[in-house]
């Protein structure tokens, strides 16, 4: 930037005369003459393009003063050249105006002492009145010029106020500086904003590589950049549109002084993970409006105010736990825990001590300091016994005991603590069969049994789409499904229930270009395992219909889908590469 010059006005004066008598020139001669035409002039200003631009606004608003006061104002380059100028007639009717017009080099070895040779040399904002300048020619002007700096303090040019001497006004000293510095301003601004598109060229091309979604709103909620996974969720064309907050979404607040803020916002639409620490689910989260699902609501809702063991039917993915959390929430136990254990999950050795907990150095590979078990730690609430229909048998006879004595001995102990807790118990086995079979002790089915809910599976309910488009709107605000992909929701067998719709549209919202979810994106495909016509079957046609739908309602998980089919793992595999069975990566 400028340095104020230390020297008076009147040294600057004496001190350029002194250059121009140096240079053996006297005040009566004709300042040399320069040759414009419109080529050169045209050339002038496509190399000054850029501060032409930036200044043309400010002598815009300079214009009605110049005007009313008979003044001319131009804008110079660095080596003295004016480029551009507003003026008005009555002052370009001045007699020597030719010297004023767009080319005419004002630099002191062309022009003698002036305002503009000497702010140009001086790096200063000055005033020439009329005999002070060299040549008697220029006695009649009197001229106001003031630098004008680029961001790095180079200077680029200056600005110029004259006019004829009688009609200067001193104010005109002060209008050339301001508008210097106008000028320089909108410069300095206009390089930011340069930069600043450089940088965010930049952001977004690193954006575009990060794999999570990242939005920026501005303070009316409305998205004003967004990466590329982002747009995959939003649409191509969501710049613009308002963003609807949404629970699962983390974000960061930037703000500044001005109470004006933007939002930074990485979405994380990762599932929530079941943790009793987190919220459980209510039966306000139970979407559903088929009358089979309503129908269990209604009843759960009746059992949970109750403190009677509750069994619930149902495929895996049906909502079972969603269930189990929500009668717990509703029940008076809902300031206690809820506890859930997986029973399929527990290797037969290690039922006891996980149910029941066991003591310092009960058996060998135990915790130090022993541990409590599931019971004790559900004491008060409610204990939801998963799968249950996978307990084997000794540990149900453990179970039962437990049920009936309302108390429980924890593995290498002699004392038994008395236990308070609610039992829910889910599967997906018919029990009743499971009993008859002798798989499931008959007396524990009865103590569990309680009020009995089953719910449907995803194939059999009548509100598939609704149910989707209900979830979606949960998953991503902007999101819809096209036509065509509802009914390949509808015809889709769902093996896996809500928990694979779930999934499913969690993965078309990523895949989906545009607003619109497509067929496609749902990567689930309708399988024709039924056969159209009435003919009958052969042996070999109906084993494999029954092995794939095995498969596919215990999820491809072998060891269930053998016992399912009561046949052993081995015979299965066999069975499997018989008739090319392999799990499709999409499902
Ligand atoms: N009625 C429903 N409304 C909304 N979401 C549901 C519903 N039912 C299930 N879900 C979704 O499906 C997921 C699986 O549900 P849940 O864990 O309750 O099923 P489950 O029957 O207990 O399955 P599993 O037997 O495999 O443990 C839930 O986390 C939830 O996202």
């Amino acid at each position: 930037m400028s340095v104020p010059s230390r020297v008076s006005r009147n040294q600057l004066i004496k001190q350029s005369w002194k250059r121009c008598l140096e240079r053996n020139i006297n005040p009566g001669d004709t300042p040399q003459k320069q040759v414009i035409n419109s080529e050169y002039i045209k050339d002038l200003q496509l190399e000054n393009e850029k501060l032409i631009h930036i200044a043309k606004p400010t002598f815009n608003k300079l214009q009605p003063y110049i005007k009313q006061s008979n003044h001319m104002a131009s804008l110079i380059d660095q080596k003295g050249r004016i480029i551009y100028a507003i003026g008005t007639p009555e002052f370009l009717n001045f007699k020597n105006t030719n010297n004023l017009q767009i080319g005419i080099n004002w630099d002191e070895q062309y022009r003698g002492t002036n305002a503009v040779g000497i702010a140009l040399k001086e790096n200063t904002p000055i005033l020439i009145k009329g005999d002070e300048h060299f040549f008697v020619e220029n006695h009649a002007l009197t001229c106001a010029a003031s630098p004008i700096y680029d961001s790095d303090g180079n200077l680029i040019g200056v600005i110029n106020i004259s006019s004829e001497s009688p009609f200067f006004k001193n104010e005109s000293v002060t209008l050339a500086q301001v508008a210097a510095e106008s000028i320089q301003n909108k410069l300095i601004f206009e390089e930011m904003e340069y930069e600043k598109l450089i940088t965010i060229h930049e952001l977004n091309q690193v954006a575009d590589k990060y794999t999570k979604p990242l939005l920026s709103l501005d303070n009316n909620e409305h998205i004003i950049r967004a990466n590329e996974a982002a747009k995959r969720l939003f649409g191509s064309d969501c710049i613009g549109k308002e963003f609807k907050e949404n629970t699962q979404f983390k974000y960061e607040v930037i703000s500044d002084r001005t109470n004006k803020y933007w939002k930074s916002i990485l979405l994380d639409p990762t599932r929530k993970q079941k943790d009793s620490r987190k919220q459980l689910y209510t039966f306000h989260n139970i979407l559903g409006n088929c009358p089979k699902i309503k129908q269990q609501i209604e009843l759960a809702k009746k059992a949970a105010i109750t403190d009677l063991p509750v069994m619930l039917y149902g495929e895996s993915g049906t909502g079972k736990e969603m269930f189990a959390q929500s009668i717990h929430v509703k029940s008076p136990r809902n300031n206690k825990p809820f506890i859930a254990v997986n029973c399929g999950a527990i290797p037969e050795n290690l039922v006891e001590s996980e149910l029941f907990g066991y003591e310092a150095g009960a058996f060998t590979g135990a915790n130090q300091k022993g541990s409590i078990g599931k019971f004790e730690a559900a004491n008060g609430g409610t204990i939801f016994l998963d799968e249950i229909g996978d307990m084997p048998l000794r540990a149900q006879v453990t179970l039962l005991r437990v049920l009936q004595e309302k108390s429980i001995t924890p593995v290498g102990s002699t004392k038994s603590k008395s236990i308070n807790v609610r039992v829910i118990a889910a599967t997906h086995r018919n029990l009743l069969e499971e009993v008859e079979a002798g798989r499931f002790r008959d007396d524990l089915y009865y103590r569990l049994k309680g009020v009995q809910l089953t719910l449907p599976s995803l194939r059999e309910r009548e509100d598939k789409v609704e149910l989707a488009e209900q979830l979606l709107k949960q998953i991503h605000p902007f999101k819809e499904l096209s036509e065509k992909a509802k009914t390949l929701i509808s015809k889709y067998h769902w093996p896996g229930n809500i928990r694979e719709l779930v999934n499913v549209l969690h993965t078309a919202s990523f895949l989906a270009d545009g607003k619109d979810i497509q067929p496609d994106d749902l990567q689930i495909q309708v399988k024709n395992t039924i056969r159209e016509d009435s003919s009958v079957r052969t042996l070999a046609e109906s084993e494999k219909i029954a092995i794939e739908h095995a498969l596919e309602e215990c999820q491809w998980n072998i060891k269930k889908a053998a016992e399912r089919l009561d046949i052993t793992r081995n015979r299965l595999y066999r069975k499997m590469e018989l008739y090319g069975m392999k799990r499709e990566k999409t499902l």
